[in-house]
C-alpha cells in the first residue's frame, strides 16, 4: 500500500451548497424527477466535492462520504440488512428511510451527540448479512474517471452493530467486510477509512474484546487495502490500547474533544484531528501545531476532528456578516484549506498545550418558594378546572405568513405591516382556541421562524447567516444561529406578542421562551468560554425576558427545554457535571419568578429517560412531556415529580386526528397512574407542522375527551 497522504478530512457535506441535494430528492419524492435525474444531481455534486477538496490543497480524499439520505443506511444496504418488508417497495432504500404508504419507516435516532440523525439498522434473527458493495465501487470508479484516488469511507463494523444493538453478529458481519477489502483491493484502493465513533462512548470488557477481535481478523487478510480505524465526536480512551494493539496501520483521533494519547503509537499512522468539524471558528495554529507535535508517532496527517457533514460549505458566501466576525469564522472550505496549509507546515518540535485553566464549581441558582406553597399562590390566582387542557405553543405556520417574512428580507413588506399580520394571526389563534374551550391558551408563535433563531435574531451576541445549512436528516436542513460574543438581551422580546394577545381574553395566556441549553444546543457556540458559562449567560438573558413578562401581567410563562438530552455527554463521567449546570441555568432562567406565576416546561424527543432527575430538578409547576411514543414507560417513571404533569395525549407528527375514545383512554391511564389535581391535557408538542384543520379537529376530540371525564369525576 503506499504511504497516507499527509492531510485529509473525514468526510465533507453533501447537501449541495446551495442544498442541491434537498431540491432533488424532494423532486424525486414528489414524483417530478426520475431516479436517474436524482442520481445526475448526486454525481454532480460527488464530482465538484472533489474538485474542490482537491484545488484547495487537500492530498487525501475520501469517497462514499456522499449518501442519498444517511451513511448508516447507506451500511445496512452494503451488508444486505435490508428488512423483507421493504425488498417489493418501488424503490426499498427511501420506503426504509421515508416508509411508504401503508410501511411505516426505520426508527430514527440522534447520531451521537450531534444534531444529525441516522437510520437505526434493523438487525432481527432474519437478517442474513450478504455484501453489495455496489455503491462504494462506483464512487472509486467515478472519481478516478475525473483523476481523483480516493479512500472509501465505510461505518465500521463495531460500530455498526452497536447502533443495530447487535453486537453477537460480529463473526457474519466480519465475513462481508472480508469481502468488501478484497473488493476493494482488486480495484486497486490503497486504504480504506472504516468509521469507529462507538469507540469514545463508555464501552464494556466484552465489547472491547469484540473490537480486538474484529480488527485482528480484518488485519489478517492478505491482500487489502491500508486500514484507517476513524474515531470521532471524543477521546478513545481504553479502546485506544485495544486498536493499537491490532495490525490496523492508521487510527484516527479527535484532538479538539479528546486529548493527545498518550498510548506509544509509533508503530502507525496517526490521523490527527486538530480542525474541529463540530464548530465554525478559525483554527488557532498554535494550538493545533501544538496537538500535532505531542502526537507519539512518527507519521502524523493532518485531518478534521470528524466528517465535516456538521458544518456549512462556505463562508465566502455570507455576504452580510460583519466582517470582523466573518474573519473569525471557517466552515467547510475554509476548514479545508486550514488542514491543508497545518499540513505544508514542519509541526515536530514544538511544545504540547499547557493545562486548560480550572474553573470555578456551578452557581447555586436562587430558589423559589417550595412548591406547595407556589401551588397555593397559582390556584388562588389561576382558579383553574381540574384537568386544564392546553397546547405547547406554536400553531400551524401558514404560507401567508412565510411569504410575509420572506417580503420583509426582500423589502417589499414593511415591518409595520407585517407585525399587523402577526398580530391578525394572534387573534385567530385566540379565537381559535376560546370555540375549542381550551382553559390556557397560547399566542401560537406566528412571528418565530424558529424557536431559536428567533431569539438569536433578538438576543446581542448572535449572528445569523444567510446560507449556513447544515444537514439534520435526509434533505432536512437546518440554520444553526452563530453565538459568538457575550450575550444579553438588549429589548424585551416576546412582551409585545403575549399582552397582546392576554388582551384579546380573559382566559390566561402563557408566554412562551426558548430555555438556555436549547438555544445554546441549536446554534454553533463560541469555543473561548466554558460552554456552561456561555449558557449561563442566555440564561441570564432568558430571566430578564421572564422578569418582563411577569411585570406586563403574564401569569404563566413555559420555559421549553427540548434539547436538554442532547447536550448530555457520551461518557457517564461526565454527565453528572453537565445536568448540574444545565438545570442550574435553567433555575437561573426561571426562579426570579414570583410564587404565583406558574412555570411550566416543555421536553420532547421520546428518550428522556436517562435525565429524569434533571428534569424533576428543573422544578418547574408544570412539565409537558412527548409521551405518544413512549407511553406507560415515562408514565411510570416522572410518577414521583409530584408536581403537574402533562404526558402528551397525541402525537403531532402524523396529520392523523385522534378520536375522542382514544384521548380519553389514554387519560384513564394517566389517571391510574397520577392524582387529578396534578394532570394536565396536552398534544405532545408544538403544532405548526400541522394545518388548522388538523389542529382543530384533534382539539375538538381532545376537549370532548376531558369534559367526559371531569363530569365522571365531578370535577
Ligand atoms: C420542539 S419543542 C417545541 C416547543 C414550542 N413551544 C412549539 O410549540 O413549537
Ligand atoms: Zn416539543
Amino acid at each position: 500500500m503506499s504511504p497516507f497522504p499527509r492531510s485529509t478530512v473525514l468526510g465533507y457535506p453533501r447537501i449541495g451548497p446551495r442544498r442541491e441535494l434537498k431540491r432533488a430528492l424532494e423532486a424525486y419524492w414528489d414524483g417530478r424527477t426520475s431516479r436517474a435525474e436524482l442520481d445526475r444531481a448526486g454525481a454532480e455534486i460527488r464530482e465538484r466535492t472533489w474538485r474542490r477538496l482537491a484545488e484547495l490543497g487537500l492530498e487525501g480524499l475520501p469517497s462514499n462520504t456522499f449518501s442519498l439520505y444517511d451513511q448508516v443506511l447507506d451500511t445496512a444496504v452494503l451488508l444486505g440488512a435490508v428488512p423483507s418488508r421493504y425488498r417489493d417497495a418501488a424503490d426499498p432504500y427511501f420506503a426504509m428511510a421515508r416508509g411508504t404508504e401503508g410501511l411505516a419507516p426505520l426508527r430514527m435516532t440522534k447520531w451521537f451527540d450531534t444534531n444529525y440523525h441516522y437510520i437505526v439498522p434493523e438487525i432481527g434473527p432474519e437478517t442474513v448479512f450478504k455484501l453489495d458493495p455496489a455503491k462504494p465501487l462506483a464512487e472509486v470508479r467515478e472519481a478516478r474517471a475525473l483523476g481523483f484516488e480516493t479512500r472509501p469511507v465505510v461505518v465500521g463494523p463495531v460500530t455498526f452493530l452497536l447502533l443495530g444493538s447487535a453486537l453477537e453478529r460480529l463473526d457474519e458481519v466480519l465475513g462481508c467486510y472480508e469481502e468488501l477489502l478484497a473488493a476493494l483491493a482488486a480495484e486497486g484502493v490503497q486504504w480504506v477509512q472504516l468509521d469507529e465513533p462507538a469507540l469514545v462512548g463508555d464501552r464494556t470488557p466484552e465489547e472491547l474484546a469484540a473490537l480486538r477481535s474484529a480488527y485482528d481478523r480484518l488485519g489478517a487478510l492478505s491482500a487489502r487495502p491500508g486500514l484507517f480505524v476513524a474515531s470521532y465526536f471524543g477521546d478513545l480512551g481504553e479502546a485506544l490500547p485495544v486498536l493499537a494493539g491490532t495490525p490496523v496501520e492508521a487510527i484516527g483521533v479527535d484532538l479538539v474533544r479528546g486529548g493527545v494519547p498518550v498510548v506509544d503509537l509509533s508503530g502507525k499512522t496517526v490521523v490527527a484531528g486538530v480542525v474541529s468539524g463540530r464548530d465554525v471558528w478559525r483554527t488557532s495554529p498554535e494550538r493545533a501545531l501544538a496537538a500535532l507535535a505531542a502526537v507519539p508517532s512518527g507519521d502524523v496527517v493532518v485531518s478534521t476532528s470528524c466528517s465535516l457533514l456538521h458544518v456549512p460549505y462556505d463562508v465566502s458566501a455570507e455576504t452580510a456578516l460583519e466582517p470582523a466576525l466573518k474573519a473569525r469564522l471557517a466552515f467547510a472550505e475554509q476548514k479545508v484549506a486550514e488542514v491543508a496549509a497545518l499540513a505544508r507546515t514542519g509541526f515536530h518540535g514544538s511544545a504540547p498545550a499547557g493545562p486548560s485553566v480550572a474553573l470555578p464549581g456551578p452557581v447555586v441558582p436562587e430558589s423559589r418558594s417550595p412548591y406547595a406553597v407556589r401551588a397555593a399562590a397559582q390556584a388562588e390566582h389561576l382558579r383553574l378546572p381540574a384537568l386544564p387542557i392546553t397546547t405547547i405553543g406554536s400553531f400551524p405556520q401558514t404560507g401567508e405568513l412565510r411569504a410575509a417574512r420572506a417580503a420583509v428580507t426582500a423589502g417589499t413588506l414593511s415591518q409595520a405591516a407585517y407585525e399587523r399580520q402577526v398580530e391578525a394571526e394572534i387573534e385567530r389563534v385566540i379565537r381559535v382556541q376560546e370555540r375549542l374551550g381550551l382553559d390556557v391558551l397560547v399566542h401560537g408563535e406566528p412571528e418565530r421562524n424558529d424557536m431559536v433563531q428567533y431569539f438569536a435574531e433578538h438576543l446581542d451576541g448572535f449572528a445569523v447567516t444567510a446560507a449556513g445549512w447544515v444537514q439534520s436528516y435526509g434533505s432536512r436542513c437546518t440554520r444553526p444561529p452563530i453565538l459568538h460574543g457575550d450575550v444579553s438581551r438588549p429589548e424585551p422580546i416576546t412582551v409585545r406578542w403575549a399582552t397582546h394577545a392576554q388582551s384579546l381574553t380573559d382566559k390566561p395566556v402563557k408566554g412562551m421562551l426558548t430555555g438556555p441549553v436549547t438555544i445554546v444546543a441549536w446554534s454553533f457556540v463560541r469555543d473561548d468560554l466554558p460552554l456552561r458559562d456561555v449558557v449561563f449567560q442566555v440564561a441570564d438573558a432568558v430571566r430578564d425576558e421572564v422578569r418582563d413578562l411577569e411585570a406586563a401581567g403574564v401569569s404563566i410563562i413555559q420555559v421549553d427545554e427540548p434539547a436538554l438530552r442532547e447536550l448530555l455527554p457520551l461518557r457517564r463521567a461526565a454527565q453528572e457535571d453537565y445536568l448540574e449546570w444545565a438545570v442550574a441555568a435553567y433555575r437561573r432562567a426561571t426562579s426570579g419568578a414570583g410564587d404565583r406565576t406558574q412555570i411550566h416546561t416543555h421536553l420532547c424527543y421520546s428518550d428522556a429517560d436517562q435525565i429524569l432527575a434533571a428534569i424533576d430538578g428543573l422544578d418547574a409547576d408544570v412539565t409537558t412531556i412527548e409521551s405518544a411514543r413512549s407511553g406507560a414507560r415515562i408514565l411510570g417513571a416522572v410518577e414521583t415529580f409530584g408536581r403537574g404533569l402533562g404526558p402528551g395525549v397525541y402525537d403531532i407528527h402524523s396529520p392523523r386526528v385522534p378520536g375522542a375514545a382514544e384521548v380519553e383512554e389514554l387519560l384513564r391511564r394517566t389517571l391510574a397512574v397520577l392524582p387529578v389535581e396534578r394532570v394536565w391535557v396536552n398534544p405532545d408538542c408544538g403544532l405548526k407542522t400541522r394545518t388548522y384543520e388538523q389542529v382543530e379537529a384533534s382539539l375538538a376530540n381532545v376537549v370532548t375527551a376531558t369534559r367526559r371525564l371531569r363530569a365522571e369525576l365531578g370535577a
